[in-house]
């Protein structure tokens, strides 16, 4: 779990560091519902909680090259809160690869009532499970990113109706390694705003994670997560920059 280090991202003897942020909380987090790829609004909590995600990177002395974040605005919005309070005018680079594990049919619905509907162990099994899918979608689903202009120029054939931990893996890591993980071998400074899913299965991959730990993983809103990397890009310690300070 994480430990507190002292340190900041700036010296040139220092391991390369990445931050991994999970968008502050969202309306649905709120309300707990399942989210995944509906594309819901920050909570006035979520606002500030990437308020102070901003003011703890600039007071531990990060900065960054370029920032990573998925396409939906609950992660866009934090970048942009986070990169004007740090005074940062970095390209930001959105990608679906970055986007929250795709829930299927339990996208919108409370925990309770996807029990009612789909039985308790559906809705438990895709929750500890790392290779467990949620209740899927139809292509008719409006759900169904297909069926939206946003994801209008991706083969259909790649986009989900319903993702397990390891399939949001598996579409995750090809990105990680071919366009995010270059940058952070050259030295640069990446944040990477995406989601709970999301950012656990790459902690899998940085810290080479069996499936059972990945899935017990926890990861609150809001709060930036510095890995200190090798030259490999393999994680050697992680901590919450709210215990550098
Ligand atoms: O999609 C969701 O329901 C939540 C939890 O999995 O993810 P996040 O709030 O990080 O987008």
């Amino acid at each position: 779990m994480p430990e507190a280090i002292p340190s900041e991202n700036t010296s040139p003897q220092s391991p390369t560091k990445l931050v991994l942020l999970r968008h502050g909380q969202s309306i649905w987090n709120r309300d707990k519902k399942f989210t995944g790829w509906s594309d819901v609004a920050l909570s006035p909590k979520g606002e500030q909680e990437a308020e102070q995600a901003a003011y703890l990177l600039k007071r531990a002395g990060f900065t960054f090259d370029v920032c990573f974040t998925s396409v939906l605005q609950r992660a866009t919005s934090t970048s942009r809160i986070v990169l004007a309070a740090m005074h940062l005018d970095i390209p930001v680079l959105q990608t679906w690869h970055l986007n929250e594990r795709h829930y299927g049919a339990l996208e919108g619905m409370g925990r309770w009532s996807a029990i009612k509907q789909f039985g308790i162990w559906p809705i438990l099994g895709c929750q500890i499970k790392f290779d467990a899918p949620p209740p899927g979608l139809n292509k008719r689903d409006y759900r169904y990113p297909g069926n939206q202009s946003d994801y209008a120029t991706i083969d259909r054939d790649e986009l989900p109706m319903g993702e397990s931990m390891q399939q949001t893996l598996a579409r995750l890591k090809p990105y990680w390694q071919d366009t995010i993980q270059p940058e952070v071998g050259q030295g640069k400074h990446v944040l990477i705003v995406s989601h709970r899913n999301t950012l656990r299965a790459l902690m899998m991959l940085l810290d080479h994670l069996t499936p059972a730990q990945v899935m017990k993983l926890k990861l609150a809103t809001g709060r930036p997560l510095v890995y200190e990397l090798d030259q490999q890009c393999n994680a050697l310690r992680h901590y919450y920059v709210d215990k550098l300070v």
